[in-house]
């Protein structure tokens, strides 16, 4: 019957609640210009898709809040300039009329250390890691990992957890550019100093929280900047340990879809378990005039990407 309650107790084909997303907006107040690979990038330009989207998410009323993928502001950004250009941009995602939850990203790091990029994102952390959940309804919970727990960039040089990065970059690849996948093989690709890893405390308490959302019936969403499945993103930005990561998600049935960016292309599967994997089309590589954003609406089996121009829409839909 139309605008009856279902078993689920939801109405018909009304959204539970409505999100925002944007990914990888890699601002900086420089000269357009390219990545590695040649693909053009748009740096003035991209804080307009930010304002847009914003500016689209209010109009709309209804969205519970905003999840950035992460990369906020370039590494080209000069070095004088990171904490304003980190400030500014932060400030134009609190225009938004909700809370925002960031992801932290490596160009996020290249700007700011972690001690002084978190506070500005409000990430709340004492020991300078970045992972945290938030459930916005009974039903749901949101899951932000920690991309560079292990990783070369973001911590002070001394700090063990930079220092069990490198070694681990030292055996993995061989290159002296410690970006450069030259010679890797395959999935090997991925051992680049601009990814990273989510260390052991982290997935005991990523454990803790599948359990406990298990127990509470909750569904599950994963957020995290770089990609956890091959089959969604070049092989050069997935997770370092994407695959410990989804051996622990596998054990649960709770994880329904996995948001990441970093690969600016964007991408999309699903996996042996169901679970979806999106990575975000990014916002900096969009030529004036265009955009990539868009928002999700959440249903009781399914999560509907709605997006803007450049982000391709997609219905992630799974066993509730
Ligand atoms: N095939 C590649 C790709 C990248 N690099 C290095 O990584 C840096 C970042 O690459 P972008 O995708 O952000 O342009 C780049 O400056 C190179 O140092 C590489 O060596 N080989
Ligand atoms: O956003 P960047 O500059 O770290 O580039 C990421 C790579 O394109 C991932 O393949």
């Amino acid at each position: 019957m139309m605008g009856s309650a279902n078993a689920f107790g939801t109405q018909g084909n009304q959204p539970l609640f409505s999100f925002g997303l944007i990914s990888d907006v890699q601002h900086a107040d420089i000269r357009d210009g390219r990545s590695f690979v040649g693909v053009p990038r748009y740096y003035r330009h991209s804080i307009h898709v930010l304002q847009r989207a914003v500016q689209r998410w209010n109009e709309h009323k209804m969205h519970k809040f905003v999840i950035n993928l992460g990369d906020i502001v370039d590494g080209f950004c000069p070095k004088d300039q990171s904490s304003s250009r980190v400030r500014k941009v932060v400030e134009e995602f609190e225009k938004f009329e909700g809370p925002v939850y960031h992801t932290i990203g490596n160009h996020c790091l290249y700007n700011l250390p972690r001690d002084k990029l978190l506070p500005v994102l409000k990430i709340t952390s004492n020991d300078g890691c970045a992972y945290y959940d938030f459930s916005p309804t009974p039903e749901f919970r949101f899951v932000v990992l920690d991309g560079y727990d292990i990783g070369a960039i973001g911590w002070p040089h001394d700090h063990p957890k930079r220092m069990e990065a490198v070694k681990f970059l030292q055996e993995k690849n061989p290159n002296s550019e410690k970006n450069s996948p030259e010679g890797l093989v395959g999935l090997e690709r991925r051992f680049l100093m601009f990814n990273g890893a989510v260390g052991k405390e982290q997935l005991k308490w990523l454990d803790g929280i599948l359990q406990e959302a298990t127990e509470m019936r909750q569904k599950v969403v994963i957020c995290c900047h770089l990609p956890l499945d091959p089959h969604a993103s070049s092989q050069e930005a997935l997770l370092w340990n994407y695959d410990e990561v989804m051996d622990l998600i596998h054990r649960y049935n709770c994880v329904k879809v996995c948001l990441a960016g970093h690969d600016h292309r964007g991408g999309h599967s699903i996996d042996s378990h169901g679970i979806h994997h999106r990575v975000l089309e990014a916002a900096l590589e969009c030529p004036p005039g265009t955009d990539a954003f868009g928002y999700v609406d959440v249903y009781y089996d399914r999560l509907s990407l709605n997006g803007t121009d450049r982000m391709e829409s997609t219905e992630m839909c799974f066993n509730p």
